[in-house]
């Protein structure tokens, strides 16, 4: 099984499809075919308009689509035919039954596998690349193993994803490590080699680590529980320096250099989103429910409650300084991606901010690069966000200029980063709006001072920018 000529991942989403296009594009000598179950995917995958925006993957899809990579919902077809099988479905949290709200739901997960027993007719190595609670890879193994043909054999490996969103194809390009957990056997040292072979057309070889299955799977649980917690750890600073006077850049910056800490992951934010920190977080603190540790799984738990009040306590903060009351105030939302450099909203903090404003009866003229406006709507709709609909409705407008999104209103909240909210001419904007006109930069990203010379009251995270700060009355700490 050494040489792999044709893969196979069933999931064409984040990971699914920009992975592929990345086999493909250095593994010439690979028929790689992405299957999924969902047509509408699959017809946007061979289409012109992607269904995710990501830098970089146009280009690297169009020039392989068609010769080496393929998409499409022929499940069955691309198992047979596959030496090697990725599964990439999503596992997201469960929001039923037994772990509701914190256990992964793996679902997808078992459906992927009972359908490659169901027809593989010739042995295959079966790559776990979702995110799965330690010890999904032996559950996949015992399906595949309870359904096997005569003749079939499988090996299951653990290959975790790493990428971010909105760099994931210069992540999965140069990727700090590639990750390959099997069974301590010949037959799994030899489907390591397999997929290692894979990985080193373009990575070098000492980025490669193996190691055994469970602790492949706890170490992508671990890193993203280690990242969120960071943030956590960071924004939870945030709410002292704002109550002291003190400035979370330069104290992140500060410890950063420390190179036992390192300066990544230290900026302070409204709170950090996306599909993976708060989902894998959870099932971490699921597992150690499960495993009878509940003092590790508080611990781990703590960094979501932390990301939570975050949310909050900005939202609150944009109540507070417009005197307490945004009811039918306008106010101009920047930003509903969970980060910039992509047009995913799953779990942005932006959503929650929008509610916090929205249960005080503001009215939002939300704008966002990338973020189609059903999607926004959809996000503000949802049931666990708004139990009414037609409100959100009334109070929502959506936009697709800035400047039209900021006409008239008394603030701005900055909720994503995207580069060009730093280039638009805030002094045109300031003067098409009410006064005292406010902006609350919740990513950190604006000018602070040259706003506050135009007239601007400016607020952030981490920083206190307002009078009492100027005028030395800064909360004193007893
Ligand atoms: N999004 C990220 O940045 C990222 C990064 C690293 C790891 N991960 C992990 O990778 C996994 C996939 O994440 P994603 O963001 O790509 O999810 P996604 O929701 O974008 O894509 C999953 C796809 O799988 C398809 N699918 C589900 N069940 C199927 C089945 N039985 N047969 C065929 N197709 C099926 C769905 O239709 C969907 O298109 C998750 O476990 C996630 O935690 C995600
Ligand atoms: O210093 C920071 C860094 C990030 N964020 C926020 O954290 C969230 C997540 O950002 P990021 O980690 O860059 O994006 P993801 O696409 O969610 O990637 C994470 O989750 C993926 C899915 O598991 C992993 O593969 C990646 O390694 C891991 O970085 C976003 O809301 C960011 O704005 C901050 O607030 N401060």
């Amino acid at each position: 099984m050494a040489d792999v000529k044709r893969v196979c991942c069933i999931g064409a989403g984040y990971v699914g499809g920009p992975t592929c296009a990345i086999i493909a594009s250095k593994c010439p000598d690979i028929t790689v075919t992405v299957v999924d179950l969902s047509q509408a995917r699959i017809n946007e995958w061979n289409s012109d308009k992607l269904p995710i925006f990501e830098p970089g993957l146009d280009d690297l899809v169009k020039q392989c689509r068609g010769k080496n990579l393929f998409f499409s919902t022929e499940i069955e077809k691309g198992i047979k035919e596959a030496d090697l099988i990725f599964i990439s479905v999503n596992t997201p949290t469960k929001n039923y039954g037994i772990g509701k709200g914190r256990a992964a739901d793996l679902k997808y997960i078992e459906s992927a596998a009972r359908k490659i027993a169901e027809v593989a007719v010739s042995s295959k190595i079966v790559v776990e690349k979702s995110t799965v609670p330690v010890k999904a890879a032996e559950s996949i193994a015992h399906i595949l193993q309870a359904n096997h043909r005569r003749g079939v054999h499988y090996q299951v490996l653990s290959n975790p994803e790493f990428l971010a969103e909105g760099t994931a194809v210069k992540d999965l390009m140069y990727p700090d490590r590639v990750l390959i957990g099997g069974e301590l056997s010949e037959e799994g040292n030899r489907a390591i080699m397999a997929l290692s072979n894979i990985y080193q057309h373009w990575v070098p070889k000492d980025n490669i680590i193996t190691m055994n299955t469970w602790s492949s799977e706890l170490s992508k649980l671990t890193a993203n529980a280690f990242l969120a917690q960071r943030i956590s750890s960071i924004n939870a600073i945030s709410a002292v320096c704002e109550a002291t006077g003190a400035d979370v850049s330069e104290v992140a910056h500060a410890i950063g250099t420390d190179s036992r800490i390192g300066p990544k992951f230290l900026q302070a934010s409204v709170g950090f989103g996306g599909s993976c920190f708060q989902k894998d977080v959870l099932n971490l603190v699921y597992l150690c429910e499960c495993l009878n540790l509940p003092d590790v799984a508080v611990y781990w738990q703590t960094v979501i409650e932390m990301n939570e009040f975050q949310k909050r306590r900005f939202a609150r903060r944009v109540i507070e300084a417009l005197f307490n009351t945004v009811t039918n105030k306008r106010i101009a939302i920047f930003g509903f991606a969970f980060k910039k450099d992509t047009g995913d909203t799953r779990e942005s903090p932006s959503i929650y901010i929008c509610k916090y404003l929205m249960d005080e009866q503001a009215k939002l003229a939300i704008y966002d690069p990338k973020v189609d406006h059903e999607q926004m709507i959809s996000d503000l709709t949802h049931p666990s966000i708004s139990d009414n609909p037609t409100r959100v409705q009334e109070l929502v407008t959506l936009t697709k200029d800035p400047y039209e999104a900021a006409r008239s209103a008394h603030a701005i909240v900055i909720c994503t980063e995207w580069d060009e909210f730093k280039d638009y001419d805030y002094q045109k904007i300031y003067d098409s709006m009410l006064k005292p006109a406010f902006i609350f930069d919740g990513r950190m990203i604006l000018d602070h001072k040259q706003l506050q010379k135009i007239g601007y009251h400016v607020e952030t995270i981490g920083k206190r920018l307002s009078d009492d700060v100027h005028t030395g009355k800064s909360t004193s700490v007893p």
